[in-house]
């Protein structure tokens, strides 16, 4: 097991910058999630720690050691890609076995590691079965299987479950973090999936644009994100933007945000309420009602400020006292600590 440290890492295609100056660490033994929209560098990172894509700048090492001279079958690392392509004309035993052949581990051995491991992925009764013979998910869990095998310093993982459907993704999701804290490897997971990102991980990194935005533990990067980017990205946000004066934030409508010292904050669904009448703080503005939405247990508001869309969301008997239809002005408030504080002005 190894920490696992990039410094200053920039990969350039022409003139993309796929990885621009990427300083982060990835702690031994830790699920470290990265996230960002398409084209973000996600790939670009995990595809350079593995050997496969030449950086331009920077270092990376494993453990202490620097990795740049070191090619990929000797970086002692784990990978489990999208599509994992096992090798149809092999048992699931054998699928697994190779990694190690390949290492020359000797028969008795072998035997013995593999039956350890599709045991620990809970496919111990089908090692004699063809891939052709499995579901996703048991395919998923033998492409796991063999990355693991060797027993990797790093194991990265590149949209593993995007192949899969909802329920058993969610259902895999649970395996892979029990096979990660059972074998305690440092792991490296891209996804597109912000859920899934805060699901399984300790830590989560989010890239924009090849620079690294925001990393640490998701609640902390949730609770405080910062910049409007990172607001938006991980979750869902209504960024209200307006001039600091002495006494707080003056919005467009001239509503002043006592206290807020930002000329932007962002404000998660779920802390905005909705009411007709005018609420006891000055943590409110007024908004028109677009769109009162039932979907089950909960309900969502859609709401027209300054021409901006607002989303609220609520136990649906909480949104009982509005109209059923859109159209009339109502009060929306919050509680003062919930206006996350954005440093970026509200711009990126
Ligand atoms: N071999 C390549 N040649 C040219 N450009 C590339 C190459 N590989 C990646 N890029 C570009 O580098 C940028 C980063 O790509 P990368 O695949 O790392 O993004 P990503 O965040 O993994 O995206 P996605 O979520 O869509 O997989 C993109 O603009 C991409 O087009």
């Amino acid at each position: 097991m190894s920490e696992v440290r990039v410094e200053g890492l920039s990969k350039f295609y022409g003139p993309t910058k796929a990885l621009d100056d990427v300083t982060l660490t990835f702690p031994d033994g830790g699920f470290f999630g990265l996230l960002g929209p398409s084209g973000s560098g996600k790939t670009t990172l995990l595809r350079a720690i593995a050997g496969f894509v030449q950086p331009d700048r920077g270092r990376i090492f494993i453990g202490d050691q620097p990795v740049e001279g070191t090619a990929v079958e000797d970086r002692n690392i784990g990978m489990v890609f999208q599509n994992y392509a096992l090798f149809p004309n092999m048992t699931v035993a054998e699928n697994v076995a190779f990694g190690l052949e390949v290492r020359r581990i000797p028969g008795p051995d072998r035997a013995k590691r593999v039956a350890e491991v599709l045991d620990l992925v809970q496919l111990g009764p089908l090692g004699a079965r063809k891939p052709s013979e499995l579901s996703g998910g048991q395919r998923q869990r033998v492409a796991m299987a063999r990355a693991i095998v060797t027993r990797p310093r790093v194991l990265l993982l590149d949209e593993p479950l995007s192949a899969l459907d909802r329920a058993l993704r969610v259902e895999m999701q649970i395996e892979l973090k029990r096979i990660q804290r059972e074998v305690g490897i440092t792991t490296i997971f891209v996804t597109h999936d912000q859920e899934e990102a805060l699901t399984l991980s300790d830590q989560i990194g989010i890239l924009k644009d090849g620079r690294l935005v925001r990393h640490g533990p998701p609640r902390a990067v949730y609770d405080d994100p910062q910049d409007a980017f990172t607001a938006r990205f991980l979750g869902e946000a209504n960024i209200l933007t307006g001039t600091v004066e002495p006494n707080g934030l003056r919005l467009a409508d001239g509503t002043l945000l006592p206290g807020v010292t930002t000329a932007s904050i962002a404000l998660r669904p779920e802390v905005l309420t909705a009411s007709v009448e005018a609420p006891q703080t000055r943590h409110r503005l007024q908004a028109r009602l677009v769109q009162r939405i039932f979907s089950g247990a909960m309900g969502t508001c859609i709401f027209d400020w300054q021409g901006q869309t607002l989303k609220l969301t609520a136990p649906d008997r909480a949104l009982g006292g509005l109209p059923e239809t859109g159209g009339p002005m109502v009060w929306l408030s919050w509680p003062e600590t919930a206006a996350l504080a954005l440093r970026d002005g509200g711009s990126s």
